[in-house]
């Protein structure tokens, strides 16, 4: 099954509860949310006219809105040339779950990585059980209770108090599930910042910031 890749890159996870992680990240082009504060805007649209080769793609050392059709085995084969040694891989985009993820995430394991999605939920998650499933619930395009209901942490980007209303709309549709919550100030700032310190003091949740932001690294 071949996907819409974006980009393929080795770091460390700078975001949620894996932060800290050396992660291989494949990005997924294509999302219909079209959040506006998005930091990866290049990946919205699928274009024929922005299709490059595998070859490519590869080589790409900059971030754009070129992609290209890419299947589990060849990515297999550029993580073992590229001498990439994390096992930890996350699944993002984009919107990958507009994708099905479960041919993906199923090769990868077997290969003995662990997959984690990072998704918005408002699509239907197609993925092994095993993947570890970010969910960062979005107001305007409505993420499905059925993805919080699956999901492993909520990551939540706010910028103001009244942002959290959303969320505790959500978290008390699934009132029996215990969810890792963490809050994330939309693009560093840094009145943002001060909101998510507060609230997860008082609620107890978990603050994420964005590492990679700071620490300067893709
Ligand atoms: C780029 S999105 C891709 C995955 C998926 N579409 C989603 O929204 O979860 C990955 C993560 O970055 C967050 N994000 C995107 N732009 C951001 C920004 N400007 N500031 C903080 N977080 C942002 C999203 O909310 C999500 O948690
Ligand atoms: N280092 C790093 N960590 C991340 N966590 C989630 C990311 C994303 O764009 O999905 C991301 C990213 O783009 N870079
Ligand atoms: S859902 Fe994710 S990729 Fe899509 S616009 Fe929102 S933050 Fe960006
Ligand atoms: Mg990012």
């Amino acid at each position: 099954m071949n996907y819409p890749i974006n980009e393929i890159f080795q770091t460390i996870q700078g975001e949620g509860y894996y932060t800290g992680t050396p992660s291989i990240f494949i990005r997924l082009q294509g999302c219909p949310v079209r959040c506006q504060w998005c930091d990866t805007k290049y990946t919205w649209t699928c274009s024929n006219n922005n299709q490059i080769s595998y070859e490519e793609l590869v080589k790409k050392k900059i971030s754009d809105q070129t992609w290209s059709y890419i299947n589990a085995i060849q990515i297999l084969e550029n993580i073992k040339k590229k001498e990439w040694t994390a096992k930890h891989v996350v699944i993002t985009g984009g919107e990958p779950c507009i994708y099905n993820l479960l041919y993906l995430t199923t090769e990868l394991e077997k290969q003995g990585f662990k997959c984690q999605i990072e998704t918005s939920g408002t699509k239907i998650i197609k993925c092994s059980s095993n993947t570890w499933v970010t969910v960062s619930p979005k107001q305007h395009q409505n993420t499905l209770p059925a993805s919080i209901l699956r999901s492993d942490e909520i990551k939540y980007p706010i910028l103001k108090q009244e942002d959290l209303f959303y969320l505790e709309k959500m978290l008390s549709m699934v009132k029996n599930k215990k969810c890792r919550v963490f809050l994330q100030p939309i693009s560093q700032n840094q009145e943002a910042l001060k909101i998510c310190i507060k609230n997860c003091i008082i609620k107890n949740w978990r603050l994420s910031i964005q590492l990679h932001k700071y620490i300067l690294i893709k």
